[in-house]
């Protein structure tokens, strides 16, 4: 499979290339070049195989010759059997309508060990075939930092650089990422929200002084490896519900798009998903452009749910740019264009293009308390607040018409509740404990320091700390 940038005017690479690229070299984010499709019997076929087998299966196609098919499946398997639960991302109903998708039983207790246990992995395949050293740069409001660092803590050939907005995350997210002393992780706090790391991280990546010393990567969803490994739960919740002979609707708390655009690509794979729902904080930027069209980055709000508190949601360009038909000169322009003016507009095709599958709603602080509540009261769950923004635009949705009451609505539950105890007890009177496997979390050594958020600084650390390209 080759790989090419939303701007049309990087190299084109293969999927080894791309996972290592990370960010292609014109600022642009790398997309398959065509979306892998499987007929509705290839899709029945799968219904019923084992977690790591899927995986493998829905990432055969993306992977193409960077790894053969059973080499593919070692990895799947290895990444899988770190999950806590046999069913890794377990699917539990709510009621007639509603069902909640658990990805949060890897080892940091949110979405993004499903696609980050699996991406250390692929680095240490594809570092170990070369004298290549990468130099991981990334920014988190939270969970990326903590999912990264686990998968890629004490590997050689790697050093981890992320930047997390200082006092703008859990306790529990700093403290699972601060208490890793391995020497190639470094946490910086950074003065500024998490837009602010995100874009000194996307700057690095195309600035020479430091791509000509060091081989810089990313473990944001930037990266296409982290999308194409989070396309699987869409199909594995989806088989278990009767896909491909019924249509499932998906609701997804969103913040920069990525687990979002992941169930897009289900759908082009021929997934029959019968809506995605985005669901925002207050940090409504992507409500805003589905719903009218303006994207347009205002300043960022701390809520209770802060691993959503972005205004500039970077795989945002990834949809606008197939519903643009493609076309890189178009995309280089309109987020030439944001860049300069941190506002634009979505163009008739890319709105109708998208309102065929997408809605969007977005919950403030009392609409997401309520959808706590709710899950604990009528469903005995305690959802934590991303998951409750999810549930609160699922319900909207149901309760609208909008989705048909015979379609089930799947919520993405992307964190587990422990990680935001406050607010679940604000709203339950319940305080959810950490499971076992991360029991001793407030016992142990912190390792950070405090940059001022601006790119020199941050750079200089970097450059200071980081093993040279080979
Ligand atoms: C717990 C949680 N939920 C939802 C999201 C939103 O996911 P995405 O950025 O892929 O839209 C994030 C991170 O962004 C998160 O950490
Ligand atoms: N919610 C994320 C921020 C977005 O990161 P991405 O890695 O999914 O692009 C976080 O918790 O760090």
């Amino acid at each position: 499979m080759d790989y090419i940038s939303t701007r049309g005017q990087a190299p084109v690479l293969d999927f080894e290339g791309a996972t290592l690229a990370g960010l292609a070299s014109d600022g642009g984010l790398y997309v398959p070049r065509e979306w892998p499709r499987f007929t509705k019997e290839e899709i029945a076929a799968l219904a019923g195989l084992p977690y790591a087998e899927l995986a493998a299966k829905v990432m055969a196609p993306f992977v193409g010759d960077s790894l053969s098919y059973d080499r593919l499946l070692e990895l799947t398997t290895q990444a899988y059997g770190r999950f806590s639960h046999a069913a890794v991302t377990p699917l539990k109903q709510l009621d007639h309508q509603q069902w909640l998708l658990e990805l949060f039983h890897g080892p940091t207790l949110a979405f993004k060990d499903v696609a980050l246990q699996m991406l250390g992995l692929l680095f240490e395949e594809f570092l170990g075939r070369s004298t290549q050293n990468l130099t991981i740069v990334g920014a988190t409001s939270g969970d990326t930092g903590s999912a990264a660092i686990d998968a890629v803590a004490g590997r050689s050939k790697v050093d981890i650089f992320m930047l997390h907005p200082k006092g703008r995350v859990s306790d529990v997210q700093r403290r699972q990422m601060t208490t890793v002393l391995a020497p190639n992780v470094h946490n910086i706090a950074i003065d500024g929200s998490f837009d602010d790391a995100q874009a000194m991280v996307k700057r690095m990546f195309n600035d020479k002084a430091m791509t000509d010393r060091f081989s810089i990567g990313a473990v944001n969803s930037i990266n296409w490896a982290r999308l194409m490994a989070q396309v699987v739960y869409y199909f594995a919740a989806a088989l278990q519900l009767g896909a491909p002979h019924r249509a499932v609707a998906f609701s997804v708390p969103t913040g920069n798009f990525g687990d979002v655009f992941a169930g897009y690509v289900a759908a082009q794979m021929g997934l029959p998903i019968a809506k995605l729902i985005v669901a925002t904080n207050v940090n409504d930027i992507l409500h805003r452009a589905l719903s009218t069209g303006d994207y347009s980055a205002g300043t960022v709000t701390p809520t209770a749910a802060p691993s959503m508190d972005i205004q500039v949601s970077s795989n945002f360009e990834r949809l606008l740019f197939d519903l643009a038909g493609r076309d890189g000169a178009a995309i280089n322009a309109q987020m030439a264009q944001f860049e300069a003016e941190k506002a634009m507009s979505l163009t008739n095709a890319q709105r109708e293009g998208a309102a065929a599958l997408f809605v969007s709603a977005r919950a403030d602080a009392d609409e997401m308390a309520q959808a706590i509540r709710w899950g604990w009261e009528s469903a005995g769950e305690l959802l934590d607040p991303h998951t409750a923004i999810g549930i609160h635009a699922a319900r909207a949705f149901a309760a609208s018409g909008d989705v048909a009451a015979d379609v089930p609505v799947v919520t993405l539950a992307t964190a587990h509740p422990a990680k935001f105890p406050e607010a679940v007890e604000r709203s339950t009177g319940h305080r959810p404990g950490l499971p076992d496997r991360v029991g001793d979390l407030f016992e142990r050594e912190e390792r950070c320091v405090d940059l001022a958020g601006d790119y020199d600084t941050v750079a200089a650390y970097v450059a200071g700390l980081a093993a040279p390209k080979v």
